[in-house]
């Protein structure tokens, strides 16, 4: 007896709160529970029912469809009531459906049905006298709706007057009015430029649009519709036999129906129609929550006729969910490999378009500010195809007390360096680039490189396994590392892992350009690498450098000099740099170099060209340079060497016929003072 007693409390608990919610979402167009969970309610409720039928009441929402509509419309009393449909959510549900069907119509015979999609939107009655659009009304709570005409007549697709004849003195059609995704897209990217609010999803902003007072608003949104349905039809005779019928004339009196409607038979023709939607729903250019199938004989409509609430020849088939509601339990902060943060939304795991999500991408900073999303907040969370899962927005309805904007770390959550903005961008990034942990990979990767330490034998690869291993955690651990130790790893001999060593030995004589390039600093290319070298002379200056010597540098602006003073303030890079330099890292030291005072190429303008024996043109070109040389890249009059290798071609032409002194490999490494005169 108690337990009747609870189940009583428990339905009359739910009629309450299903009567509370109804109301937020038909009346203000803004519910309080995601539609999930408000079918969760839902179906306890008819359950409830089912067990004690005595217990159903008018009020119930079992029995009513919609809500009664507050509006500054005029009421419309619709001559046929607009009705709800009934909800299936498998396949178990659609057998016990056309169970029901055929036993009520006492048949074994396969019933036929149409099949069509789902159309998230909102239902509307039109109404055509003598051909004329003359009145349109929303479902209300389908006895009364409100007065939209104004509205419906901006829709491009609806026609104003039928097309044709021998159309019905009467016809009201039913259908959905929906907004197409690509113009959901383009009035929220408007709202967005504007600062207004954006809409959640396409059905809360096709609602929105309806109840527009001014109509010039309305046209502007490009509302659709498609028809699936009819109310008052008065004519002498009946129109057609079958719903697929009555589509065709509806048809060809220029009345837009579903193109993907289909005829389809039994259960399995349904499940057949369900996997071709489903497969499609995605690419579709306007959203769907579902698939309704209806019986197809019109006599069958009235014999089997209506509940309370939805007719009994037709059900929903809805689809998993592609937006549910949860709670945003944490934003965590990740590092990427170019030391990027990201904000990522920790979410109280939750089933979205059928696969469970607990974590979802918030982009960045801006997005967070612009989507006013705070950790505690209830927040909707979509999952459309196989697009990776969105937090769209909070609901503003659910947020509990004492909620606090959420604000980027100061420091790297990986190594606790500064975090920096990028003035230009939205963009938060870690300065430790030679310390963090989330940028390791990529940063022995670019201090290996041909054009920054140049150290052979040190691929990808390797660098994964040794960073893996905790071999490697910073540049400067490659020194220690060790011939024997490296032999060990899986295709790796002894005579790789010992000519490994020896080119990492070789790498230590490098020049200033290449070791500054090496480091990593953002938006430090070569060429700023090398006029920094060329600018600073010293490592120490550099590293000390205030932001107006640097901005004296060429190629270097305040977004650059700012990269590299914070670079070089945090501790951990400058310790990494200290080992690097105790490793034995060194380049000429232009005290000790009275080379370039006499060297030949001082000032001079040099091209090399052709096939070099000993050491690549890029090292010839590092090696000029260091000796004060301008190193171009074409022959002209200005030319003072031409540096000739093998298979020298068109430059050389060149430079004879304009008098260049052209000199061989072997003169030039003469001249550069590396091979013995005579
Ligand atoms: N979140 C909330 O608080 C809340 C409150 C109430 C209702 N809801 C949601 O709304 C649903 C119930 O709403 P409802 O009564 O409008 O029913 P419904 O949306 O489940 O189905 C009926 C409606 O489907 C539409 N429809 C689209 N394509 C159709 C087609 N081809 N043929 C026929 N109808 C088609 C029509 O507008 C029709 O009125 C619930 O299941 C729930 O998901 C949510
Ligand atoms: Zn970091």
């Amino acid at each position: 007896m108690t337990e009747e007693l609870n189940l009583k409390q428990e339905l009359e608990q739910l009629k309450q709160e299903l009567a509370e919610h109804n109301y937020a979402y038909y009346v203000l167009d803004n519910p309080t529970v995601s539609d999930a969970q408000y079918d969760q309610l839902y179906r306890r409720l008819l359950e409830i029912e089912q067990l004690h039928p005595q217990w159903i009441t008018d009020d119930s929402p079992s029995q009513r469809v919609g809500d009664q509509p507050l509006s500054h419309f005029e009421s419309v009393r619709h001559a046929i009531p607009m009705y709800s449909l009934e909800n299936a959510f498998s396949q178990q549900d659609l057998e016990d459906f056309q169970r029901r069907i055929l036993d009520r119509l006492g048949t074994s015979e396969q019933v036929e049905y149409i099949a069509e999609p789902k159309m998230d939107g909102l239902a509307i009655n039109i109404r055509y006298e003598n051909g004329l659009l003359v009145q349109a009304a929303t479902r209300g709570d389908g006895s009364v709706g409100e007065d939209v005409t104004h509205n419906i007549r901006t829709i491009a697709s609806i026609p104003l007057k039928l097309l044709g004849h021998s159309w019905p003195q009467v016809l009201e059609i039913r259908g959905e009015v929906f907004m197409p995704k690509n113009a959901f897209d383009e009035l929220n990217r408007r709202q967005t430029e504007k600062g207004d609010k954006v809409f959640a999803n396409p059905r809360n902003a096709a609602a929105g649009t309806l109840r527009q007072l001014d109509p010039s608003v309305t046209a502007s949104r490009k509302l659709s519709f498609y028809l699936y349905g009819w109310g008052e039809i008065v004519h002498d005779e009946p129109l057609a036999e079958t719903y697929d019928g009555m589509l065709k004339h509806f048809l060809e009196w220029g009345l837009p129906t579903n193109p993907d409607s289909r005829c389809v038979l039994g259960v399995e023709g349904m499940q057949d129609y369900y996997n071709m939607l489903f497969e499609k729903r995605a690419s579709m250019p306007y959203e769907i929550d579902g698939i309704v199938y209806k019986v197809n004989r019109l006599d069958d409509h009235q014999r089997l006729g209506f509940t309370a609430k939805a007719p009994r020849w037709a059900i929903a088939r809805k689809f998993p969910a592609e937006e549910v509601w949860t709670r945003l339990l944490g934003i965590d902060v990740q590092v990427g490999r170019t030391g990027a943060l990201t904000p990522v939304a920790r979410l109280e795991p939750v089933a979205v378009g059928g696969v469970i999500v607990s974590n979802a991408t918030l982009h960045n900073q801006d997005e967070i500010d612009r989507k006013d999303v705070r950790i505690g907040d209830t927040v909707i969370v979509r999952r459309a195809g196989d697009v990776i899962p969105e937090v769209v927005g909070p609901v503003l309805a659910q947020r509990p007390e004492h909620t606090e904007k959420f604000h980027m770390p100061k420091y790297c959550p990986e190594c606790d360096s500064d975090v920096i903005k990028e003035d230009d961008k939205a963009v938060y990034r870690c300065t430790g680039g030679l310390f963090c942990p989330a940028q390791r990979k990529r940063a022995l990767q670019h201090y290996v490189s041909r054009k920054a330490m140049d150290i052979q034998g040190l691929g990808d690869k390797l660098i994964d396994q040794l960073c893996d291993l905790g071999w490697v955690k910073h540049p400067d651990q490659i020194y220690l590392l060790q011939a024997d130790k490296l032999a060990e790893l899986p295709r790796m001999g002894e005579k790789s892992a010992a000519k490994l060593i020896e080119s990492i030995e070789a790498s230590k004589a490098t020049t200033l350009a290449r070791f500054i390039f090496s480091l990593g600093i953002p938006e430090v290319g070569e060429v700023t690498a090398k006029n920094l070298a060329q600018y600073f002379i010293r490592l120490g200056p550099l590293m000390s450098a205030q932001h107006e010597d640097l901005i004296k540098v060429d190629d270097v602006g305040d977004v650059v000099a700012s990269h590299i003073i914070h670079f070089f303030r945090q501790p951990h890079n400058n310790e990494v740099i200290g080992a690097l330099l105790a490793s034995g890292i060194h380049w000429p030291d232009p005290n000790t170099q009275p080379k370039v005072e006499g060297s030949a190429f001082l000032g001079k303008t040099v091209v090399i060209t052709g096939a070099l024996q000993y050491g690549s043109r890029d090292e010839a070109k590092a090696k000029l340079e260091a000796l004060g040389a301008k190193v171009s890249g074409s022959v002209s009059a200005k030319t003072d060497y031409l540096v000739a290798g093998e298979k020298a071609g068109s430059k050389l032409t060149k430079a004879q016929s304009l008098g260049v002194e052209v000199l061989d490999e072997t003169q030039f490494l003469k001249m550069l003072g590396e091979l013995e005169n005579g």
